[in-house]
């Protein structure tokens, strides 16, 4: 939603304050107004006092909650006349004239955030902040489309489906994929694969838990019938599930085509609770839930990606030089990555609009050479590009590598920029950057601060995206919009996510190894000073070296004592990415040529020293000076020493299997085979899920097998790269396998979930509610005329623009009389049946009826996501009108606010909506 800001008027009053000074509202919102005199007040006070009697008769004015509470309006002090039915711009009339400034101008309060949120009173109020929480979720993970125009949105909706189609159709096509039944993608589970304990999901029932599969005589449907479906004679096998309150037993047939998963394999996430079989409704209410977040997912990245194709650079020119670039790769590109270096080409060269593409590919598959051919694209034609890693050792080596691959170009110049760097060399760098003397920039997060601005940035590559934090994965989004981006991630997405998604995500896999690479082999034990010496000494014989892995700083100390004095004359160094400020740990985390005899000397190192002492560890040990570098994760994602072919992991159980995955992939980045030694403290301290997921990674001998095995169990946060991460939590509601279903229907159906919204002024509201503002409010307002045709045109701008107005009156002048409540209403009403696709709005009797644009699918979904039932059970759908019988026929304003939580109700499940 676009954040314009509708103009505030100016602050100019206490009146809520000297009213009711210890009002909670008046400590939140009028804090900073002054009153000019006291005299003024008191003439204020004195005008309440003689129109109080006049108040009485309207009790529900004294009962609002009010900072500002004047008294209700003599019959002909303003009238509010809508000058048609059809437009609600209303016609003042006042028989008081607006009384002198009397007040102090200061600045507008700031606006309420989605974190300052505190009164929540009124309907007005709950809508308001129900929009600001909205706004607030979408904002944390992308930015905001702006509204576009219906037609443009019908080009791109078919060209997305287009895609999409070819993506399912892959799909199918795919032999190989079990999951294709009936011509559906089903997740469904065989009962026979299930072990007893294992949770899963039924669709109409609920989550369960696995007890068995055993033979039994089947019931008959009748007494003196016979069961069609199984002979009463032969005993037949059911599945047998545990509920809350019950177990349930199905027919393996019915079993099969009704269960799925609650976790991935080897995974045993316990749900919140079982279902009921004596109350369906509550899982029905859980899996409507499901299914609107998933909605919701799929319609945010629908946006984002329609958003994206609406932008325009013009395409980077075909450049012969490339082939020169390319031919000095000293491989054959694998299909899958030649694939990937092709539609990032296209992307850049053919396509109009900057490119978003995720390249996706196993540990040591080949990314960075996708990455490097893009850079140079966009480098030679004159554009800046930048690099971003999630450590300084991976920034550090993608320095390197590409330095060396443009050392051959020396106009490029090549820079890297960290925090650890000094200021001046930092200076010298932004500097440079600022002025387009620095063509590519390498860099960890310091890159995205405010400082670092291009000259002519055209390229934005991002290593591992998920490793960053919320702020930074905002940032990087933002450059979304005007920059290309490349994003390398080696967290699996699976096969089928990712072709369903053709369409939505620009996505490349690598899924195939380079040629010569030998599997990993992985060894699963408890921790044996013995064992690791001989894996050492197996790595050290063979002239190749060793990675030593711990999850933690503290013990590092203790790691290298051990191998000093287990393999003296060999250089063993420490990497770990904080500078620690206690002699001890920083005088050992210089490299080895330090001994214990010097420590006394040694002085607690800056950052500045910390990274070059680093940056020279690194170094060493990438050139095989060094032999065991013993770190923490640091050295977790990227990192490519071919000659490093050992890597012993300590207290594994300490790390998840995501990291694991990725630390394995530190070796066997070549042609030898590589080991992978695991170690666990105590088995006894293993739980079973952590022991069986370790069996599993160490199961997974052959190239590509981690990767299926990692592709399940990654797939949630792989969803992150696509979705964004806090979507994954809706998993839990349903249960992995029943996400992924509802996810694919969802895919593909997309263009049904479509509301298509209306003008403002073409919404007739034929209720014939036209309020009188009482004329005390009138002369309070600074300018009246302003007020109500600021409130219009915030009503026609969007429903941002109208909570923003509504919040800002309220703030300065406290909160509105009863009847300009109604006015602000009729204006929510009109603007949110705008934006549902309602085009008139009338009432006849007990009926209400609204004419929508809307399919019945959409109402119906709209309706499922619809939290309270209040008004959404009288609502029915009929040939484009959405139609409610009420009990009783309402007085005009009662069914004005009727209407207004009914839109409200039916506004909130937008979200879930493509909004075109
Ligand atoms: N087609 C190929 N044939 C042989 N070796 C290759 C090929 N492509 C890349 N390599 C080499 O494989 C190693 C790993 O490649 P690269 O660093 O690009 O992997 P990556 O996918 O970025 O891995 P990670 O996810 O760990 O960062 C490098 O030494 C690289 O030179």
């Amino acid at each position: 939603m676009a954040s314009t800001k509708v103009p505030l008027f100016p602050a100019f009053c206490d009146v809520a304050k000297m009213s009711n000074p210890s009002s909670a509202s008046a400590t939140n919102s009028c804090a900073h107004f002054q009153p000019r005199s006291s005299s003024r007040s008191r003439d204020w006070m004195t005008r309440i006092k003689i129109f109080l009697p006049l108040c009485k008769w309207n009790s529900r004015f004294y009962s609002m909650p009010t900072k500002f509470n004047p008294p209700p309006p003599p019959p002909s002090s303003l009238l509010l006349v809508s000058s048609s039915s059809s437009s609600s711009s209303p016609v003042l009339y006042s028989d008081v004239a607006p009384s002198a400034r009397r007040y102090k101008l200061l600045p507008p309060p700031p606006l309420r955030t989605h974190e300052n949120v505190t009164e929540s009173s009124d309907d007005i109020s709950l809508l308001n902040d129900r929009i600001l929480r909205e706004h607030g979720k979408r904002d944390s993970s992308s930015p905001r489309p702006p509204v576009m125009d219906t037609k443009e949105a019908d080009k791109y909706i078919q060209q997305v489906k287009e895609q999409q189609l070819r993506g399912l159709q892959k799909l199918k096509g795919d032999v190989t994929n079990k999951n294709w039944k009936d011509g559906v993608f089903s997740y469904k589970v065989d009962p026979y694969t299930l072990c007893p304990g294992d949770y899963v999901v039924h669709k109409k029932v609920g989550i369960g838990r696995f007890v068995s599969i055993k033979f039994d005589l089947p019931k008959l449907k009748h007494p003196n019938t016979y069961n069609t479906d199984h002979n009463p004679q032969l005993p037949t096998e059911y599945v047998y599930i545990e509920y809350a309150d019950g177990m349930a037993k199905l027919p393996v047939k019915q079993a099969s085509r009704m269960l799925y998963r609650y976790n991935l394999p080897n995974e045993t996430k316990k749900p919140r609770a079982l279902s009921k079989l004596s109350d369906p409704s509550a899982w029905e209410r859980r899996r409507v839930k499901g299914k609107v977040a998933v909605q919701k997912m799929v319609v945010d990245l629908m946006e984002l990606y329609i958003h994206r194709l609406k932008q325009r650079r013009p395409p980077y020119p075909k450049m012969h030089a490339i082939a020169e670039f390319a031919s000095h790769f000293p491989y054959k590109p694998t299909p899958d990555q030649m694939q990937a270096i092709i539609d990032v080409e296209k992307d850049l060269t053919e396509k109009e609009n900057p490119m978003d593409r995720l390249i996706c590919g196993d540990v040591g598959f080949g990314k960075t050479e996708v990455a490097l051919r893009a850079i140079f694209c966009v480098v030679s034609a004159g554009k800046q590009a930048m690099v971003l890693a999630p450590t300084i050792v991976l920034a550090k080596q993608h320095y390197d590598v590409i330095s060396d691959r443009f050392s051959r170009y020396p106009d490029i110049k090549v820079g890297l920029l960290s925090r650890f760097q000094s200021k001046s060399e930092k200076e010298e760098y932004v500097h440079m950057i600022k002025h387009g003397h620095l063509d590519i920039t390498v860099g960890t997060h310091s890159l995205l601060g405010n400082r670092v601005v291009y000259n002519n940035l055209g390229l934005l590559v991002v290593d591992e995206e998920q490793r960053f934090g919320v702020k930074q994965k905002e940032k990087i989004a933002s450059f979304k919009t005007s920059v290309d981006v490349l994003t390398l991630s080696a967290t699996p997405i699976p096969r089928t996510l990712y072709l369903a998604l053709t369409g939505f995500r620009d996505a490349s896999l690598i899924s195939t190894p380079p040629p010569e690479r030998v599997p990993i082999r992985t060894h699963l034990s408890s921790y044996s000073k013995v064992k690791v010496v001989s894996a050492i000494k197996y790595e050290l014989d063979r002239d190749g070296q060793v990675f030593y892995v711990l999850p933690r700083i503290k013990g590092l100390e203790e790691v290298m004592e051990f191998l000093e004095e287990s393999f003296p004359e060999v250089e063993i160094a420490i990497a770990h990415g904080k500078v620690i400020h206690c002699l001890k740990w920083s005088a050992r985390s210089m490299t080895t040529s330090l001994c214990v005899g010097k420590i006394q000397n040694y002085k607690v190192p800056n950052h500045y020293q910390y990274s070059k002492q680093l940056e020279d560890t690194m170094a060493r040990f990438a050139l095989g000076e060094i032999k065991i570098l013993i770190c923490t994760n640091i050295v977790e994602s990227g990192l490519d020493i071919q000659n490093a072919n050992t890597i012993i992991i300590q207290d594994v159980q300490q790390f998840g299997l995501a990291q694991l995955y990725q630390l394995r992939g530190r070796v066997g980045r070549a042609d030898k085979e590589a080991h992978a030694h695991l170690f666990y403290a105590d088995k006894s301290l293993l739980s079973d899920q952590a022991l069986e997921r370790l069996t599993a990674l160490e199961e997974c001998r052959d190239l590509g097998q981690g990767f299926q095995l990692a592709e399940r169990d990654m797939a949630i946060r792989g969803f992150g790269n696509i979705f964004g991460e806090q979507q994954t939590g809706d998993v839990g509601n349903v249960g992995i396998d029943l996400f992924f279903e509802m996810l694919f229907e969802s895919l593909s159906k997309v263009d049904e979930h479509r509301v298509i919204s209306v003008p403002y002024q073409s919404v007739q509201l034929d209720l014939n509610i036209n309020p009188y503002l009482p004329s005390e409010y009138i002369n309070y307002l600074d300018n009246p005329m302003e007020v109500i045709s600021e409130a219009e045109k915030a009503a026609r701008q969007d429903i941002w623009s109208l909570m923003q107005f509504t919040e800002s009156l309220r703030r300065q002048y406290g909160k509105e009389p009863y009847s300009m409540e109604i006015l602000l209403k009729k204006l929510y009403v009109k603007r949110m049946a705008a934006d549902l696709g309602i085009t008139r709005i009338y009432s006849s009797g007990k009926i209400v009826g609204m004419k929508s644009n809307m399919s019945r699918k959409v109402f119906k979904l709209i309706i499922d996501s619809v939290a309270s039932d209040i008004h959404c059970n009288s609502l029915v759908f009929e040939n484009g009108l959405i139609k409610a019988e009420l009990l009783l026929e309402l007085p005009r304003e009662q069914l004005l606010n009727w209407i207004f939580q009914c839109l409200a109700e039916l506004y909130a499940s937008l979200p879930a909506l493509i909004k075109y």
